[in-house]
């Protein structure tokens, strides 16, 4: 099959394209781009899209990567196609802030192509990702410590900046593409680093990739089948996830979710794992960076039982927690410091850090306001405390007068008494009067002012559930 129907194949079976769009096309320089660049330019009006060309100049090779940056800006200008440059000093970003050279170079690339994507309102960005890459990325994913979504490799098309990253070249091999170009007479820039075995990517290229290669030289095709499977399969039980996340996630001001244990351990374990992964979506802007398989396999490890207090801590200051029989996972600053002082008003639910959800009512319309059977009633005479009553996290000092003690009990004493683990104290929520007295340790202990039984016909109810 030539290189231009086999493209072509792939493009309509994973409808890559449609009439009218308007594509961006990233161009190194290098072999597989130029020919990526060089297949629009041909094809354009078959495909009846418009095409612009954007480059990346990493400034990381001195002159060489300013002549790449030339090499692509003569053929654009030869080809009459909007050609978006930028130069960006990675050198200097590293100096500040440290880290992979690749791994900045893509994020810095990445958001200079996000950028372009809106100004010039295309909907497409396209890369050269080829076969070569696909099997690389499925032998690097084997050996590292990765999860199931690297093991799926690259994607023919993804979600991007409000439209989406295509990758048209990825059932055509490296040898394929060179050949392509050479009968198309056209030259590209060699990225000498590419020769050098510093990367990993570079390592199984120029080693293991051949040994697969002599035992099946279509190993690349048998990837590519294989990829597709597990992604289709993938697709399937990642609904299947989402759909529980659905029933057993509760997320509580928009940045805290909490898991009940018991649910998700009914579900299989290929959900669980998905499940986290779903949630692990949620928590970080690119989960992918932080996946492994030993973060999922800590995390889950969480939920073997539902008794007893465990965390982990996770990337970028998260933590999940796991007590009570749910799964917790918010930011450590959130459960770290207050961020209350919330007044207690009649008649409205409040959901509180450590998951209760009280609400204050008169007696006499506790059976409207009870919803759940876990929901425990404590009585008090509303005029014997300085109303309204404030939900706020400890300060030093705090006491509490418990019923059949003399003196008031220290709260730093009941904290460690009733075993509230230590980065829960300083934002573990109180009850306090207007007069400064704390009167409940909500979830805890409930202070003498409260009764399990009714004490008088107008009692105030708290309702904890
Ligand atoms: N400097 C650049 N300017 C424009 N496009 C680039 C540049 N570098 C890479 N690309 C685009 O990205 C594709 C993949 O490049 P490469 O394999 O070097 O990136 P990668 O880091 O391995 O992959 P990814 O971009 O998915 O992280 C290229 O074929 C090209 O389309």
């Amino acid at each position: 099959m030539s290189f231009e129907v086999k493209v072509k194949l792939f493009i309509e079976e994973e409808q890559l394209l449609q009439q009218d769009d308007h594509l961006l096309i990233a161009v190194s320089g290098g072999v597989d781009s130029m020919a990526l660049l060089h297949y629009f330019v041909m094809m354009q009006e078959q495909w009846g899209v418009k095409i612009e060309a954007i480059h990346v100049d990493h400034m990381l090779r001195g002159e060489e990567s300013a002549k790449d940056r030339d090499f692509v800006q003569q053929y654009c200008e030869t080809h009459h196609i909007p050609l978006h440059a930028k130069a960006i000093p990675i050198p200097a970003i590293l100096a500040m802030e440290n880290g992979n050279v690749q791994f900045i170079c893509r994020q810095e690339r990445y958001r200079y192509f996000q950028e372009m994507m809106s100004k010039t309102n295309a909907n497409k960005l396209v890369t050269a990702h080829h076969a070569d890459d696909q099997l690389e990325s499925v032998l690097m994913a084997l050996t590292k410590n990765a999860t199931m979504n690297a093991m799926q490799g690259i994607r023919g098309k993804r979600d991007f900046a409000g439209g989406s990253l295509i990758r048209p070249f990825l059932t055509v091999t490296k040898s394929e593409i060179r050949a392509y170009l050479s009968r198309q007479g056209l030259t590209y820039r060699e990225d000498a680093s590419n020769a050098k075995d510093d990367y990993v990517r570079n390592r199984f290229r120029h080693h293991i990739v051949p040994l697969l290669e002599a035992e099946n030289p279509k190993v690349t095709e048998q990837v590519h089948h294989f990829t597709k499977f597990l992604q289709e399969d993938n697709e399937l039980l990642m609904a299947l996830a989402q759909d529980v996340f659905s029933r057993i996630v509760t997320v509580i001001n928009g940045n805290t979710y909490c898991v009940e244990i018991d649910a998700l351990q009914l579900e299989p374990l290929a959900l669980q794992r998905r499940f986290i992964l779903i949630l692990l979506n949620y928590l970080y802007k690119d989960s992918n960076t932080i996946q492994s398989y030993a973060l999922l396999s800590s995390i889950l490890k969480l939920c073997d039982t539902t008794t007893g207090y465990a965390e982990v801590h996770l990337p970028e200051n998260f933590i999940a927690v796991r007590r009570y029989g749910t799964l917790t996972f918010q930011k450590k600053a959130l459960v770290e410091t207050a961020q209350y002082d919330l007044i207690v008003k009649p008649d409205e639910w409040m959901v509180l850090s450590n998951r209760k959800r009280i609400r204050l009512v008169e007696r006499a319309n506790v059976s409207q306001a009870l919803l759940t059977n876990t929901a425990q009633l404590f009585y008090f005479n509303a005029s014997q405390l300085k109303l309204p009553l404030v939900i706020r996290a400890r300060k030093e000092g705090d006491r509490m007068l418990l019923k059949g003690m003399e003196q008031p009990k220290r709260i730093s004493r009941l904290f460690i008494d009733e075993k509230i683990p230590l980065n829960e104290r300083n934002s573990w929520p109180l009850l306090v009067s207007q007069a400064n007295e704390v009167v409940a340790v909500i979830g805890v202990r409930m202070g003498m002012f409260f009764s399990t039984s009714p004490q008088s016909d107008d009692d105030t109810v708290l309702i904890v559930d």
